[in-house]
């Protein structure tokens, strides 16, 4: 596990219960993430990885229990919270009417910011050459590599992205690997799902939260 930076979580699941059509996903759970961490939230398919991740965001609301940033119930310090906040859902948030250069454009200015080289955030994701190109004519994954670019351009501090590698390349994996490492290096903490092994993050850099899918 990589070394705290800060003791104060940045993000902390308090007693969390998230009930689906009377089928319990996880009951009372409990973590906290700290700068410096990369957490893997793992399962079998159904078992509520992304219901844990839309709650800790504030999309969803828990059964039971409270999300809480730097100590403070999300529902208290939204405004905090959703400054240092980027998610990224599972079905990337591109419009396939827009070019990638356009989609980037207004996925960063949505989120507050004014000035970025958009052509060189697209080239960090192996998209030169095709800025200009439909995102609706895009392949999978650089349709997903249009959603992830925004990772290269943003200070929020906490990232949760659910099955970012999707449609993602071997290279790719890596790329993005590299950039969660250089994230938490610089006080940031890293949420993700995802069905496949890591290659460059190591198992002791990794918390993994496993859900069991099973309410027995
Ligand atoms: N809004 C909802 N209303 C009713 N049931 C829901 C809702 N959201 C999720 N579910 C159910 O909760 C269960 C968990 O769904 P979730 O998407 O959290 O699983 P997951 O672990 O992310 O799965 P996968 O690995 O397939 O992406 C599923 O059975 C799903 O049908």
């Amino acid at each position: 596990m990589a070394q705290k930076t800060s003791v104060t979580p940045l993000l902390s699941a308090d007693k969390l219960t998230c009930i689906r059509e009377e089928r319990i996903l996880f009951d009372e759970l409990c973590f906290n993430i700290y700068s410096g961490d990369i957490v893997q939230i793992e399962g079998p398919n159904g078992a509520g990885k992304t219901s844990l991740l839309r709650i800790l965001t504030g999309l969803s609301r828990p059964y039971e229990g409270q999300v809480r940033f730097k100590n403070k119930p999300i529902g208290h310090c939204n405004e905090a919270f959703h400054q240092d906040l980027l998610y990224l859902g599972h079905k990337a948030s591109v419009k396939p009417e827009l070019t990638a250069e356009e989609n980037l454009h207004v996925n960063l200015t949505l989120s507050g910011y004014t000035h970025f080289d958009a052509q060189s955030i697209l080239s960090n994701v192996n998209l030169t050459g095709f800025e200009d190109a439909l995102a609706g004519h895009l392949s999978a994954g650089q349709h997903r590599r249009t959603s992830l670019a925004r990772l290269w351009h943003t200070q929020a501090k906490i990232w949760i992205l659910d099955e970012p590698f999707t449609a993602i390349d071997k290279k790719g994996v890596e790329q993005l690997e590299h950039l969660f490492l250089k994230h938490i290096a610089c006080g940031g903490c890293v949420i993700f799902t995802s069905h496949q092994d890591l290659s460059v993050i190591s198992s002791q850099q990794l918390r993994r939260i496993l859900l069991s899918g099973t309410d027995e």
